[in-house]
């Protein structure tokens, strides 16, 4: 469990942290989000005490993550996964850990087992993919067995099949019963991955829900249909207080829920070919939420084509 109160990091002028407090429980895979720039390492730095907070408070499992009798044991975590000695093999890189915190040597060979990295074990991490590095910051982040699991942009330039192991992996620990806290800017990922959702932007917490939740709450529902008869079907729906746009044979219905949309082509005798409510992704919905919040925003080059309605998918 981590929960923080209050949690406050100022740097000079910046204000990289503001005033955060939330619980990240256990058996769950819990995702912090939020634009780049938002705060999400500082908090995780936070948390592990590697920088300390202007004000308010964060405790892991109930204490200061510095009070922590053996750090390893408690958390795991996977900060920067380039900062490994490239000189050494994943094994003596572990097995240096493993003795540094008073961890049995045979948990490396487990963990690299865990991770896949058993083969590779005894080369120099120097000449590693970015995959592999990857995998060995996780061997590391598991070697201590802790109850609690951080992930900073964990697939950052990873491929689809790394992607997925360490989706999986993410999934199995949590259902192990350990609290799992995973930061990406990566929206489609935690859709696929995170049971809960922290949202964060300009370092304020901006949501704390559900996934289910995060959607509903930020997107608007749409409903397609296809008619033959396009155009009494857009005067019906702008009647009863919905917006339509016509695309070829289809209408784009907004502002009305797929069921009234039904009821009014039965009460009307419209022939309908077509009836798709459509839910806009979590990806959409975050950038809806975190447009204010974005520090950095590329210029549109004047002239260029607005871009609407991508990422849309059928509920
Ligand atoms: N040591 C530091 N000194 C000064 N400013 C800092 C420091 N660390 C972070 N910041 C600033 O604090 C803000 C939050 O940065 P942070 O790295 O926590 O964001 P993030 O959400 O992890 O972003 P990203 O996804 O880009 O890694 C940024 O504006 C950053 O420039």
């Amino acid at each position: 469990m981590i929960e923080a109160d209050g949690l406050t990091k100022r740097y000079a002028d910046k204000l990289a942290v503001d005033h955060l407090s939330f619980t990240v429980t256990p058996g769950r895979v819990t995702g912090f989000l939020g634009p780049n720039g938002a705060g999400k390492s500082t908090t995780m730095r936070l948390i592990l005490g590697l920088d300390r907070p202007t004000a308010g408070s964060v405790t892991v499992n109930g204490r200061p993550f510095s009070a922590a009798d053996n750090p390893m044991r408690e958390v795991g975590a996977l900060l920067d996964a380039k900062a490994i000695h490239g000189g050494r093999s994943a094994y003596h890189h572990l097995l240096c850990l493993a003795q540094t915190n008073d961890l049995p040597a045979r948990r490396v060979g487990e963990v690299l087992e865990m991770v896949g990295l058993t083969e590779v074990a005894r080369k120099r991490s120097k000449g590693f993919s970015l995959g592999m590095g990857q995998r060995l910051g996780i061997a590391a982040a598991l070697l201590g067995d802790p109850k609690v699991l951080m992930f900073d942009e964990p697939v950052n330039g990873l491929d689809p099949e790394g992607i997925l192991w360490i989706r999986n992996l993410m999934k199995a620990l949590a259902a192990e019963g350990r609290t799992v806290f995973v930061s990406s800017h990566l929206m489609s990922e935690m859709q696929h991955t995170a049971d809960h959702l922290l949202v964060i932007g300009r370092g304020r917490l901006i949501a704390d829900c559900t996934v289910e939740e995060f959607i509903e709450q930020n997107s608007e529902q749409q409903v397609r249909v296809r008619t033959p008869d396009t155009a009494r079907m857009a005067e019906l729906v702008t009647a009863a207080g919905g917006r339509a746009t016509t695309d070829g044979p289809r209408l784009q219905i907004f502002r009305l829920p797929v069921e009234r949309v039904g009821d009014l082509a039965f009460e009307n005798n419209i022939r309908l070919h077509e009836l798709t409510a459509l839910q806009a992704s979590l990806e959409e919905a975050f950038m809806e939420l975190t447009k204010e919040a974005v520090e950095y925003h590329a210029a549109v080059p004047a002239g260029a084509p607005a871009i609407e309605e991508a990422g849309k998918v059928e509920s």
